[in-house]
């Protein structure tokens, strides 16, 4: 047996003990559920779906007035700056996330995902959603003791030896109890919230609704933003996370991939106490990876953790591409011999093969400072629609081809942080669709890089990754050797068939010039925009002839003492006056486009 397994195994071969377990373990896991149970209000029996509907359709109307407010110049009574408009931005997004921490788990879960879609919210959102933890009152025992029962069909005394009533950790999607089972090993019981699926499917209802509503606004739905796949793919991997077989299978298979490394422990999964709702898992007891303290007085060196955890995410990514998508300090902790625990395998990245070699092009693409070539691995991946305009996204891949990978940096000063940061920066200005699994990549590693470096200040990831990067680069020469070789025939290959072809095609396109069948289509943005802004003039003129009209007509009906026609004829000119506003308005950014 493998030297972790043995290890993680062996609560699991020790001698039957005397109930009740003793809960005094020399390495106890610290974190507890909130003692203060705030009584939110989807948290509440009585919580009808029509409140939810108001509840929720409130929150996102109001986020949409807050965007129209903002981007009013007028609005900043001390001068609108971009350091002002990023000091409001910045408010705004801590507002939004407690906000999304009050309406609840599903809200927790999406802000969470949404903190990888650095490709449709700004960075500040962002920023404030990662932070976005789950600080949710556990539920009663009688509570668990009913999903218990249910799931299993059985009185826990039956299932169970010993079960801890206490949780030792509460989250948005369940809580997690000890418990030992008859045949004495020692678990840890994962019990889901009840009402969980119920409170998801009418809330991924509402969302559906208002993913729907974007996608067909004039103006949140342009742009290549599409909500409602992006919605889709939300309500899967949260359908997914609530179902605990799915995360068990994960477990299972992130365990699998470890199984030769002493370094890293998974638990074990205990499939005959399982269900979709309830997961048990051996109990594996820790330090939490950042409590650093803990971490010095139990003997354990920093760095050396440090460099595990980076090594072992190499590993996720590069060799099995199947990786943890959120390696917060919550969901890592440090067992007495150094070795690092994961929990939590709800949410997992997968790197298919064919992504891997499109992600290869892209790498290849930046070794040779080709930034064309960086664009059409990305249209390959689906990072960057087909039509999308080449030109601002060209601009933004030069910069970071010029910044980040051309400057003699030293592998010691390159910061994973400060270069993610760029992208997403870059991603929410151009229409840049991400894969989930390339910003979940960034996310995990990013945040592995901050774990690293509160663990030892002098951490680098790009130390660790130095060997796989080297052995990276040996085959990516390689392999760009021959794709040079290959390039160079296929180029010559085209010229020669050119330079035959050519005299025919010229030939060709000379008589369609003659029979006045040549045709000539260009695209000019400038052009576009123009045009655009005649219809809108256009429009502008209709409304304020017809308003006159109206205005008009009232007076007349009024001085006539035809007052119901003249306040019907008013309202009507009223209407016609909000409709010129708009028309305005959108004259007025078309001009500021155009300048
Ligand atoms: N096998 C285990 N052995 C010991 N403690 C565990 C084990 N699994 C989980 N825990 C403890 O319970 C905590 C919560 O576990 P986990 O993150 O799996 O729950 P969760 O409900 O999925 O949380 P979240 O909603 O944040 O994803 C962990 O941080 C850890 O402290």
């Amino acid at each position: 047996m493998p030297a972790c397994a043995q290890n993680c195994s062996a609560s699991a071969t020790r001698k039957p003990r005397e109930v009740p377990v003793p809960l005094c373990y020399p390495f106890v896991i610290v974190s507890a559920p909130p003692s203060s149970a705030k009584n939110y209000r989807w948290n509440r029996v009585n919580y009808s779906r029509t409140r939810r509907v108001i509840d929720i359709w409130g929150f996102f109307l109001l986020i949409l007035f807050y965007r129209w407010w903002d981007s009013k110049k007028w609005t900043y009574r001390s001068g609108d700056s971009e350091e002002n408009r990023s000091r409001r931005q910045r408010m705004r997004a801590i507002w939004t996330r407690e906000t999304m921490l009050e309406l609840g788990p599903t809200f927790i879960k999406v802000g969470q995902l949404f903190s990888t879609r650095a490709d449709l919210f700004p960075k500040e959102y962002i920023e404030e959603l990662s932070r976005l933890q789950d600080e949710v009152p556990a539920f009663p025992y009688e509570q668990v003791v009913e999903i218990v029962e249910g799931q299993f069909g059985k009185p826990i005394p039956q299932v169970f030896q010993f079960f801890d009533p206490t949780p030792i950790a509460a989250a948005s999607l369940g809580q997690v109890h000890r418990a030992q089972l008859h045949s004495s090993e020692e678990v840890v019981v994962k019990v889901q919230r009840p009402g969980l699926e119920k409170l998801f499917n009418v809330d991924l209802g509402i969302l559906r609704g208002i993913a729907q509503y974007l996608q067909n606004h004039p103006r949140y739905g342009r742009g290549g933003r599409e909500w409602v796949p992006i919605y889709d793919e939300c309500a899967r991997i949260l359908m997914l996370e609530i179902d605990y077989l799915n995360e068990g299978r994960n477990a299972d298979t992130f365990r699998r991939n470890f199984k030769d490394s002493p370094e890293i422990c998974v638990p074990r999964v205990y499939w005959r106490y399982s269900s979709p709702k309830v997961l048990t898992l051996e109990y594996l007891p820790g330090i939490k990876i950042s409590n650093y303290a803990a971490l010095e007085a139990a003997g354990l060196d920093r760095r050396s953790l440090a460099r595990i955890g980076a090594r072992s995410y190499l590993q996720q990514l590069l060799n099995d591409g199947f990786f943890h998508a959120d390696p917060h300090p919550g969901n890592i902790a440090v067992r007495h011999d150094g070795a690092l625990i994961f929990y939590d395998f709800g949410m997992m990245g997968h790197i298919q093969p064919g992504t891997k070699e499109k992600l290869m092009d892209t790498f290849l693409g930046v070794a040779q400072s080709d930034a064309d070539k960086v664009i059409d691995s990305l249209i390959e991946l689906g990072a960057i629609k087909k039509n999308a305009d080449r030109v601002p996204i060209r601009r933004s891949i030069e910069f970071l081809l010029t910044n980040f990978v051309n400057q003699p940096y030293s592998m010691q000063s390159f910061n994973f942080a400060e270069l993610t940061d760029d992208i997403y920066e870059m991603a929410y200005e151009q229409p840049f669709r991400f894969p989930a699994t390339f910003t979940f990549v960034l996310r995990a590693v990013s945040t592995l890089e901050g774990l690293g470096k509160g663990l030892d200040p002098d951490f680098n990831f790009m130390d660790v990754a130095q060997p796989f990067a080297d052995q990276l680069m040996a085959v990516n020469s390689e392999f760009g050797m021959r794709e040079l070789l290959n390039q160079l025939g296929q180029q010559v290959g085209q010229v020669s068939s050119m330079t035959v072809n050519l005299p025919r095609r010229i030939e060709q396109t000379l008589e369609r010039a003659d029979r006045g069948e040549l045709r000539v289509r260009t695209k000019s943005i400038e052009t576009e925009r123009l045009l655009k802004r005649l219809n809108s003039a256009a429009i502008g003129g209709i409304y304020s002839v017809l308003l006159a009209a109206f205005l008009i007509c009232s007076v007349v009906l009024y001085t006539a003492d035809h007052i119901l026609e003249a306040i019907a004829a008013f309202g009507l000119a009223g209407l016609l006056s909000f409709a010129l506003g708009r028309v305005l308005l959108r004259l007025q950014r078309i001009d500021t486009d155009l300048q």
